[in-house]
């Protein structure tokens, strides 16, 4: 694998996508990129100089963006680009408060995107997740295929981190699915979990299923909690470039993320999380897999919540 991959964001979630990306070796080059001056710069040097440590060849470059435009031209012949800038959550910010502040972040960021890397595959990151993936969409005009959102990777990261650990089985035992949105419409799929391949709901009771789904639900904010300033970024960074690295190396893996539907389901024309086969092209295809029936009814509700915010960002 070898190409070229960009970070727009040199936050805590962007850096450490970069760093990642940048470990992996699976890329000639990463660019990382902000709007702070030198951030991006500064960060690049130190992820490069981790090369003779870590063993690794990636080229690091950072490059500070202005508004403006200037700086952008850094995105050009990326095979991938992740939008990571924008805010986190803080305790107390209202839903609404984040989306105003980060929809003219990912506008302006989306219209570089589309003139610079203009065949790019774009993973947005920046929360509200479902709402900005759909924002980035109509702003670059790319295919819908080729704008991905990421959600169900870093959920159903936490479902399974959850259910191990009530079980004190390894994650790797446990297999387990999110649907839905990156947040309060979010859809856990216990009938496509299981642990060691056997159903999750044989494995753990009512109740406890119950608290697993809605910790999972919550994981985002239980952390934003915690830390008091700022939101996690190590699990969604590793989500993140899995993604990035699924598409680069045109591996056809098959991931939960927020996607274009267009009749999956019985759903359409809405960005909703569901699972996809990833490749070079973007989406190469939704994957459908048999829910429950109140699995479907309430992915179907969240694709209903989700198709009126998406377009009142119209
Ligand atoms: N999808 C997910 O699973 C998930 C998980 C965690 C965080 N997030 C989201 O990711 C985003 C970034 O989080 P973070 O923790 O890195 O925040 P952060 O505050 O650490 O970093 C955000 C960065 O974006 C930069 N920025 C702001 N406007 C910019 C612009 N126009 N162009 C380029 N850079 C710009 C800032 O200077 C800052 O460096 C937030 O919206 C957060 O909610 C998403």
């Amino acid at each position: 694998m070898a190409g070229k991959v960009s970070v727009i964001g040199a936050g805590a979630y962007g850096a450490t996508t970069a760093h990642r990306l940048a470990e992996c070796d699976a890329f000639d080059t990463v660019v990382l990129t902000d709007v702070v001056e030198g951030r991006a710069e500064g960060l690049a040097l130190d992820i490069g100089q981790c090369r003779p440590i870590v063993g690794f060849e990636t080229h690091v470059v950072g490059r500070t963006t202005g508004r403006g435009g200037d700086g952008y031209d850094v995105l050009a012949g990326s095979d991938v680009v992740v939008l990571a800038a924008g805010v986190p959550r803080t305790p107390g910010m209202s839903r609404q408060e984040l989306l105003d502040t980060n929809a003219a972040v990912v506008r302006d960021a989306a219209a570089q995107i589309a003139r610079h890397a203009a065949g790019a595959v774009l993973i947005v990151v920046t929360n509200p997740l479902d709402e900005m993936t759909a924002l980035a969409q109509r702003v670059t005009g790319f295919p819908p295929s080729r704008v991905i959102g990421q959600g169900g990777v870093l959920d159903s990261a936490r479902f399974s981190t959850f259910v191990a650990d009530e079980l004190g089985v390894p994650v790797s035992s446990v297999r387990t699915l999110t649907l839905g949105s990156h947040g309060d419409a979010m859809v856990p799929v216990p009938s496509r979990s299981t642990v060691d391949g056997r159903p999750l709901a044989e494995v753990v009771d009512a109740d406890a299923l119950d608290a697993l789904t809605e910790r999972t639900r919550t994981g985002g904010g239980e952390i934003v909690a915690l830390l008091k300033t700022g939101s996690a970024y190590h699990a969604p960074s590793a989500a993140a470039a899995a993604m990035a690295r699924a598409i680069a190396g045109d591996t056809g893996a098959v991931l939960p993320a927020c996607a274009w539907l267009t009749g999956e389901y019985g759903i359409a024309d809405v960005y909703l999380g569901v699972p996809v086969e990833l490749g070079v092209t973007g989406v190469r295809r939704v994957v459908t897999t048999p829910l429950a029936e109140s699995e479907l009814a309430a992915l179907t509700e969240a694709a209903d919540t989700l198709r009126e915010r998406q377009a009142r960002l119209r």
